[in-house]
């Protein structure tokens, strides 16, 4: 069992690292983001960039939890980015409460910035050469947030900007230092280069806009809590003029008993205290205690209780707290923190009366229900939507909470009574912070973040034009540089078609071509061959032959040139040269020929004098080249069997 589960645990290795991933991530944001929860989310995203290379991937497996790995992500990232306008931010918090992902609330917004590096890890995960260019995106907002990581704890103006999770940056910015691709670095890299700049532009544009939609959030939060401050000192306000108003009456319902320099009768008690109770609806009670603290007249609102008549007025409104001291009739006035009928806290006010020659005849009690008070502000509370709770002492006397979810934004103020202070609290709902939150900062990412994406494909684009111009510049060279070449290979290609390689000189075609245009018709043809050829290719070697065959051609062409013939090689040792018959004059050829052939310092390695050749002439008409050919070779062969180094004229 243990082995067969270690056995599919190995072959799925990989899929079981991405899960695993996915639900470390999404955990480690479904909760705050705290230290420990960094070091989940860095385990998270590095157990897969490391499974990876490790492990063989099964594609299609592979491929399905990617998907859903994306698919947990998405929804908790769109949490966090969705403008409130489109989808209020208690809904979601609502959503995420149902599925136990803990606290989304406004004020964690920074941890967005991490979860769009997760997305767009995700995408570096699922996408091959694309995440590897994703990669340099990855570290420059790494180490911006890292940065403004830095700034926010030092800057104490913003403590109260939840941080982001350092280890979960450090990890994403370890992950993507080790998957760019070091080719990108190289300047010259041609497939990455357009990608490359366009990328470290747009993650700055991105960077960018993130830091001033996180400054945004910030000055936001301020204006909440200042707003949030202003309800808590209206509600108190409120409180402090009705409590003042209600004061005023009792003074003067006072003043008629000291006018009247006695305690009320019954009759004058009853007339007068009516009025108070529709006055005030947070009245409750009414009484005149007696010089010795027992009660003389008390109302109720809507009916006189005789039952308490003569008793302490403590019978009737204990004092909530044990240790305050006992109702004095004799004090001029205060206030105390009662039970009414020992279940409703109230506040006590009393007003000592004195007769004209300054006895006190009793004190008129008032005693005013703090929860009908708080009612008296339900309009308030209810167009601000405020939870409102008081608090005496640490035991909560009265809250009152509106059907919204309220936010934990608490503001508190002390309303001072008698020796006691009663703490009242205030706390906006959340749907009142998500109104008032407005879409600026909203509006400030969404363009930032699609400011960035043009910056991005107008960088690339315009990267690619110039790479693409580049490239066609160069292939333009390049093809003119092939024109060139192959202009130069064809003049070669039609130059040794015609001419011998060796000599340079026109070769046989060439020559019968040249007799077919010459300008005159008759024609001299001197067939010339170098004398004992031969024995210089044995003594010397070939190589050398090719040097004396060199020499000899330059020295022929220079003298058949003073005669305005032309030259060519008939084939091996022999040369062959034609003349207008009128520019010829054979003695003088001689002489010019054997003087050029001494000038070139060849000496024969047989006679071990200068080289000599021999001439055969025929003189003729062009269209008998034919036949003149043959018959300088005769004259030539002649020549050769006279004893060489002289020049032999055929017979006409
Ligand atoms: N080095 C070299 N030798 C060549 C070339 N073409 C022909 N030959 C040599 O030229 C020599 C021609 O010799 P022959 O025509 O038999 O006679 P010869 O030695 O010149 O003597 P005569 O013509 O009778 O004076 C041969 O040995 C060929 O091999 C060449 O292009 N280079």
């Amino acid at each position: 069992m243990t082995s067969s589960l270690i056995s599919i645990l190995s072959r799925r290795w990989t899929e079981f690292s991405q899960l695993v991933a996915a639900l470390l991530i999404v955990g480690a944001f479904g909760l705050e983001p705290t230290l420990s929860n960094g070091l989940l989310c860095f385990g998270g995203l590095l157990y897969p960039a490391l499974g990876r290379p490790l492990f063989r991937a099964r594609p299609r497996l592979s491929r399905a939890l990617n998907v859903g790995y994306l698919a947990l992500i998405v929804p908790i990232l769109a949490c966090y980015v969705m403008p409130t306008s489109w989808v209020n931010q208690e809904q979601w918090h609502t959503l995420f409460d149902r599925v136990s992902l803990g606290h989304l609330t406004y004020y964690d917004q920074p941890a967005l910035i991490g979860l769009l590096a997760i997305i767009l890890l995700a995408f570096y995960r699922n996408g091959g050469r694309f995440a590897r260019l994703c990669a340099p995106m990855i570290i420059v907002m790494a180490i911006t947030l890292l940065t403004l990581q830095f700034y926010l704890q030092a800057n104490d103006t913003l403590h109260e900007v939840r941080p982001l999770p350092l280890p979960l940056l450090a990890g994403l910015l370890l992950i993507a230092l080790s998957k760019i691709d070091p080719r990108l670095l190289r300047r010259r890299y041609h497939p990455y280069r357009p990608t490359f700049t366009a990328l470290i532009l747009g993650a700055f544009v991105m960077s960018t806009s993130l830091v001033y939609w996180h400054y945004q959030n910030v000055q936001m939060q301020y204006r909440l809590n200042s707003d949030s401050r202003t309800i808590s000192n209206d509600v108190l306000e409120q409180l402090d003029q009705a409590l003042e108003s209600h004061d005023q009456s009792m003074e003067h319902l006072n003043r008629i008993w000291n006018m009247l320099d006695q305690a009320p009768t019954q009759a004058q008690w009853q007339a007068i205290v009516s009025i108070y109770f529709d006055t005030f609806t947070f009245e409750k009670a009414l009484a005149f205690v007696s010089p010795s603290g027992v009660i003389e007249r008390y109302q109720s609102r809507g009916a006189a209780r005789d039952d308490v008549i003569g008793k302490p007025l403590s019978a009737v409104a204990p004092p909530l707290d044990a240790h305050e001291p006992d109702f004095s009739p004799t004090a001029s006035s205060d206030t105390q923190i009662v039970l009414l009928d020992g279940q409703v806290p109230s506040l006590m006010y009393y007003f000592s009366s004195h007769s004209q020659n300054g006895h006190v005849i009793g004190a008129t009690v008032s005693i005013l229900s703090i929860p009908a008070l708080l009612d008296s502000l339900n309009g308030y509370l209810a167009e601000h939507r405020v939870a409102l709770s008081v608090i005496l002492k640490g035991d909560t006397l009265y809250s009152r909470a509106p059907s919204e979810k309220v936010s934990d934004l608490r503001y508190c103020n002390m309303l001072a009574i008698g020796d006691a202070g009663l703490t009242l609290c205030t706390a906006p709902t959340q749907r009142w912070l998500a109104d008032e939150h407005g879409n600026l900062a909203d509006i400030v990412l969404v363009t930032g973040l699609v400011f960035a994406l043009m910056t991005f494909a107008l960088v690339r684009l315009n990267r690619q034009i110039n790479d693409q111009r580049h490239k066609a510049q160069k292939a333009k060279a390049r093809l003119e540089q092939e024109i060139e070449q192959r202009k130069t290979l064809q003049y070669q290609v039609e130059w040794l078609a015609h001419h011998d390689e060796l000599t340079g000189l026109a070769n046989r075609r060439h020559f019968i071509h040249q007799v077919q245009n010459h300008p005159s018709r008759a024609i001299a043809v001197v067939m010339i061959d170098i004398d004992h050829f031969k024995a210089i290719n044995d003594r010397l070697g070939h190589h050398q032959g090719d040097r004396f065959l060199k020499g000899i051609a330059s020295a022929l062409s220079s003298s058949v040139s003073r005669y305005q013939g032309s030259l060519a090689r008939y084939g091996g040792e022999e040369f062959i040269a034609l003349f207008a018959q009128h520019e010829l004059c054979p003695g003088a050829l001689e002489k010019t020929v054997r003087a050029a052939v001494d000038a070139t310092g060849l000496i024969h390695p047989l006679t071990q004098r200068p080289v000599t050749v021999s001439l055969g002439v025929a003189l003729g008409f062009q269209e008998d080249i034919e036949q003149l050919i043959i018959r300088a070779d005769e004259a030539l062969y002649l020549a050769k069997q006279q004893g060489r180094d002289r020049l032999v004229i055929a017979e006409a």
